[in-house]
């Protein structure tokens, strides 16, 4: 069973859908559907006449698997009931598909891919393994993807996923079974021209791996079917570190802007998984000193400069930062508020907001993550005078190079680790030119810069391709 979930204005409309071919919107029609409630029926009635013939037309239906369902009035909606008696049946009738941890114990966890928009290309988009992922979080950052993939021009869509999940709490075969299951329920709906998952938090190489192979099972081989693969199974040199080498190339292009270069700059890093220890790795090459990191462990500072080899080896050999000799423990809490040149956000979304905008001292913020600065933030350091490269661009260099890859898969030639890293400071070098352009223009910010860039071309792709009649 396949639910679909449409946004409507303030909440979800979500759907069951019969068959595999009514996933696809252009056949979605209102007497398939089955719906619960007055209320619902009267809402998607209206959504129906104006915005679903947009979205259908937009081909921008958004697709969950196993949404929980939400509480808007009473104790519980129609839908969190029906759920609940559907599972509850499910449970009697011993159909329970739940993950059997190595324990023999059950548990039960919720995936999701949304999918936003296909304008450009095909949706393209990480995989989160978190426990906050919700499917607002997972909404946000599809929506993120399309705006950056047109940011850095290449020819895609914007889609995103994850499961709500605790992934340092799974062994590896759980893990493995968990990935397995989630690309048994989504393999329909991505694919190498519809839509082509990547890793983001809490997901990697050898997760890509697990859905290559499981999407084969059901498509033959496809390796061009997600990015940030293994080496070995067609990945691309470069993904790994690709992230933050944009992070990076993104920074300098800001500071000489203003006159600076990365060395002799300091920099705070919150954050040291694959970006954040990438960023730090290759903005220390390049001179530049990173005073502070922090991870779910803990945070360290040395004002001297972190040995950031030796901290990567620590982190490798303990998983985290906690304990590393070469600096002195910190609060984890006041990282971001620490002194620095550059403070590199590259965790968590929504960090950096009300409560601690007002606190922070440096005069450049790149945001490594996705949405690590709320819009309250956004307006205190703007007048602060802090300058902010924003997410769809600062962090775009991992889709880029994810690109690169289907690229080299469709062609079935392999780029050579120099060609890659050249392209991508092309692309990223081109990507901050385009973004101040738009700030010229419009007489704004960055991030405004960037999201004008980026809708301009999402709305000239959406017109230049019609409405369906
Ligand atoms: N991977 C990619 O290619 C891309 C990632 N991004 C974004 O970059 C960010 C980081 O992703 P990525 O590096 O891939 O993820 P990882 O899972 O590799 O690393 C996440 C890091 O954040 C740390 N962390 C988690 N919670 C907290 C917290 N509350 N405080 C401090 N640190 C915390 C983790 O600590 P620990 O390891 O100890 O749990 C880990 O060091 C995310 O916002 C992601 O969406 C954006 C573009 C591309
Ligand atoms: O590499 C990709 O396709 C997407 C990476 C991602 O999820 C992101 O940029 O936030």
């Amino acid at each position: 069973m396949t639910q679909v979930g449409i946004r409507t204005q303030n909440r979800w409309l979500l759907f069951q859908l019969g068959s595999r071919d009514d996933c696809c919107p252009q056949n979605i029609k209102a007497e398939q559907l089955a719906i619960w409630g007055r209320e619902e029926k009267a809402e998607l009635a209206s959504f129906m006449k104006k915005d679903l013939r947009i979205a259908i037309a937009k081909r921008a239906v958004i697709v969950l698997v196993g949404h929980p369902g939400r509480q808007s009035r009473g104790t519980m909606n129609a839908l969190a009931a029906t759920n609940r008696n559907f599972k509850l049946a499910s449970r009697l009738l011993g159909l329970d598909s739940k993950l059997e941890r190595n324990d023999g114990t059950l548990q039960s966890y919720v995936g999701f891919r949304v999918q936003h928009d296909n304008a450009r290309g095909p949706m393209k988009g990480g995989i989160r393994y978190h426990p906050e992922v919700d499917p607002d979080e997972v909404n946000a950052l599809a929506q993120l993807m399309t705006w950056k993939t047109a940011v850095a021009n290449i020819p895609y869509g914007g889609a995103k996923g994850g499961i709500g999940c605790n992934p340092s709490e799974l062994s590896i075969s759980e893990l493995e079974r968990l990935t397995r299951v989630f690309t048994q329920k989504i393999h329909d709906l991505i694919g190498t021209h519809t839509d082509v998952p990547a890793p983001d938090m809490g997901t990697g190489p050898q997760t890509m791996a697990w859905i290559l192979d499981e999407y084969s099972k059901f498509h033959g081989y496809s390796p061009a079917v997600v990015t940030g693969k293994p080496i070995d199974l067609g990945g691309s040199l470069g993904r790994d570190a690709a992230t933050g080498r944009g992070v990076l190339f993104a920074t300098e292009a800001l500071l000489n802007e203003h006159g600076k270069s990365v060395s002799g700059q300091r920099f705070v890093i919150q954050g040291f998984g694959n970006v954040g220890s990438w960023a730090a790795q290759l903005i220390s090459e390049k001179g530049g000193k990173v005073v502070a990191v922090s991870d779910i462990t803990g945070a360290i500072k040395n004002s001297k400069g972190l040995d950031i080899p030796s901290l990567l080896q620590h982190s490798k050999e303990h998983r985290g930062v906690k304990g590393f000799h070469g600096g002195d423990p910190i609060d984890p809490k006041s990282i971001l508020v620490e002194d620095c040149d550059v403070l590199v956000p590259a965790a968590l979304g929504g960090v950096i907001n009300r409560e601690n905008a007002n606190e922070i001292k440096a005069k450049f913020i790149v945001e490594a993550a996705n949405h690590p600065t709320d819009p309250e933030a956004d307006e205190i350091l703007k007048k602060k005078g802090v300058v902010i490269l924003p997410d769809i661009y600062a962090n775009s260099g991992g889709v880029t190079v994810s690109y690169f890859e289907w690229v080299q898969n469709i062609q079935g030639f392999m780029w050579d680790e120099e060609k890659v890293n050249n392209e991508l400071r092309t692309y990223m070098t081109k990507g901050f030119k385009d973004v101040k352009e738009m700030c010229k223009t419009h007489e704004c910010d960055l991030r405004m810069g960037a999201f004008t860039l980026a809708v301009n071309r999402v709305a000239r792709a959406t017109v230049l391709r019609g409405w369906e009649a």
